[in-house]
């Protein structure tokens, strides 16, 4: 099965993609892990990566596809995948399109998880504390709901016209969530 979740920062894609993966023994992939690993490791894509991450901004769609192009290619994606965080624009989600027809394979299902920006913003919050992401800070957070506003939310329009567009409500507890998502892929 090939997923992809959509959300806002803090909607809880992460947490879900996690539990998804465990039950069905697909890869959950990240581009914003992906990204965090190679500023962890120092790289040049991560020295370029971690300056733009900062500011809350988008890593160019060049840098990120030819991310996932690799991760995409390795065996255990084959069966399928979670793909989380990514396509993050209408352009990346074209570039997407493009990559998978050349596997001649397409994706299940688009999750969009729904939850009201006070309760995103206090989920940031605590995760600042938790997990020291740089990118967590409250500016750099209104920054990234911005960018989520102007171009990840349109991303969302262009899986509707496929017909694979499921809205979970996203508020309540994370198994709470993760049973609306369970009677969805059931589905
Ligand atoms: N249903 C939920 N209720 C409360 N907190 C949640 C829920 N889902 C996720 N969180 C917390 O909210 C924060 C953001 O979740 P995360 O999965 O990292 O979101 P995303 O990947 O969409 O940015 C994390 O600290 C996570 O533990
Ligand atoms: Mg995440």
């Amino acid at each position: 099965m090939r997923i992809v979740l959509l959300g806002a920062p803090g909607s809880g894609k992460g947490t879900q993609a996690k539990l998804i993966v465990k039950e069905r023994g697909i890869p959950h992939i990240s581009t914003g892990d992906l990204l965090r690993q190679a500023i962890a490791d120092e790289t040049e894509l991560g020295k370029a990566a971690k300056k733009v991450m900062d500011a809350g901004e988008l890593v160019s769609d060049e840098i990120v596809l030819g991310m996932l192009k690799d991760r995409l290619s390795k065996d255990d994606a084959q069966k399928g995948f979670v793909l989380d965080g990514f396509p993050r624009n209408l352009t990346q989600a074209e570039m997407l399109e493009d990559l998978l027809d050349d596997l001649n394979i397409e994706l299940d299902h688009a999750l969009l998880i729904q939850v009201d920006p006070d309760e995103v913003v206090a989920r940031i919050a605590k995760r600042a504390e938790e997990e020291d992401r740089s990118d967590d800070t409250e500016d750099v957070v209104r920054n990234r709901l911005e960018v989520y506003r102007k171009q990840t939310a349109p991303v969302a329009d262009f899986y509707r016209k496929q017909d694979i567009v499921s809205e979970i409500h996203g508020s309540g507890s994370i198994e709470q969530v993760h049973d609306r998502i369970q009677a969805v892929l059931r589905f």
